[in-house]
């Protein structure tokens, strides 16, 4: 049997939880490529998605990010077949799945599906709801695919029992063998780890990571988390008010954000507006460059915390006082009120490096950390 404390003596992060099953052992599928063209749909007349327009690779495992209430779970239930677009195509392997011409039920579509409240069957034991999504098979092979899929996530000890006997940890495991024992060629998770605490998320989120590159399913996750989202996804989606805000990799998103909204999404910024000269633009913390935008024009620049180096005063530069300092772990944050600037800048610097309230500052800029967006006013 199955050590039925497991969640509560979880691994540290990057390092595997032997009471999940081996590695290796999920059975793979045919990975589907998945398109949203051209989305709109609205409730009671309010639009909750617009114009959206969206391709997942077969294999890729894909964030879609954003806010509350800005659409995801609406796409997602327009992926599955549960909600049914007011314009557009979704399209599965090319084939129209759900538009003008046609409408595929969801359980016809090879799409699994995965939500935060696992959604188990209380009546039914773990075995019975792993094989609710395997009525097509046989019953013999029904059963093997079940007991396979429970194996791999740790929990075929508990096949009999009934979904209340189980911690959420174990719950959240049954629920993704069950949306993986059918194989599909494409798997929906939405906010499948925000229901954990973030000890257990850790370890639940990198084994399920593990499972999802075994099964080698197409996988869109929703999560509002950033770090999450960079953690998992081969690309993500980033959306806002039900428009498609910027799509790429993560390295992408954080370097070269669309705009301030997208920057914001992956760090905290100190936002100044700046004039284009000849020399580039001028802002209160001294020149940044202008990356080709014309003299004359009015920018938002942004800079990362860990952007804004103080050094000691003397040195050329803008000079600024320290206001604040707070040890916060890894770094000490440090607020400087500068010349010319109504917000104290935020500054992220080694903890022991010599600054302390009240002193007296020269400030330099990172340019890896410094953003440009030609204004929009
Ligand atoms: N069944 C519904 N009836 C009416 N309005 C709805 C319904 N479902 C969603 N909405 C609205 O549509 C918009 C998008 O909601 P959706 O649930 O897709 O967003 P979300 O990004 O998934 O948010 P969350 O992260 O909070 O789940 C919201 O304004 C929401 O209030």
């Amino acid at each position: 049997m199955t050590d039925k404390t497991s969640e509560r003596g979880a691994l540290a992060h990057g390092s595997h939880d032997p009471r999940w099953g081996a590695r290796g052992t999920a059975r793979a599928t045919i990975a589907a490529g998945l398109v949203f063209e051209n989305i709109s749909h609205a409730y009671d007349g309010n639009a909750s998605v617009i114009d959206l327009s969206l391709e997942v690779a077969p294999g890729e495992v894909m964030c879609l990010l954003g806010h509350s209430g800005c659409g995801k779970t609406t796409l997602m239930r327009i992926a599955a077949g549960v909600e049914q677009q007011a314009a557009g195509r979704v399209l599965i392997n090319g084939r129209e799945v759900s538009g003008p011409k046609s409408f595929v039920p969801p359980e016809k579509r090879g799409v699994g599906l995965m939500f935060q409240d696992y959604a188990l069957f209380p009546h039914m034991t773990i075995v019975e709801n792993v094989l609710f999504g395997l009525s097509d098979l046989p019953r013999e092979a029904a059963n093997r695919e079940a007991l396979a899929s429970l194996e791999r996530v740790g929990l075929k000890g508990y096949a009999d029992d009934y979904p209340h006997a189980l911690s959420g940890g174990e719950q959240q495991r049954v629920a993704l063998a069950r949306a993986i024992a059918p194989r599909p060629g494409v798997l929906l998770m939405d906010e499948p780890f925000s229901g954990l605490d973030r000890r257990l998320r850790d370890n639940v989120r990198e084994e399920t990571m593990t499972i999802l590159r075994e099964t080698r399913a197409t996988c869109i996750i929703v999560t509002h988390d950033p770090e999450e989202a960079m953690r998992m996804g081969d690309k993500i989606a980033l959306m806002r008010q039900g428009r498609l805000v910027q799509h790429g990799s993560s390295a992408e998103l954080y370097s070269t954000p669309a705009d301030v909204f997208a920057a914001k999404f992956f760090s905290e910024l100190n936002e100044m507006a700046g004039i284009v000269t000849e020399r580039g633009i001028e802002t209160p913390v001294g020149l940044v460059a202008a990356r080709g935008a014309a003299v004359g024009t009015q920018m938002d620049v942004c800079i990362r915390p860990h952007g804004i180096l103080p050094k000691a005063a003397g040195s050329t530069g803008v000079t600024g006082r320290i206001a604040t300092k707070r040890f916060v772990g890894e770094v000490d944050l440090l607020t400087i009120i500068i010349e010319g600037h109504d917000r104290p800048l935020h500054s992220r610097v080694r903890p022991g490096s010599g600054f302390e309230v009240g002193m007296d500052v020269d400030l330099a800029t990172d340019p890896q950390d410094v953003l440009v967006f030609e204004a929009k006013r």
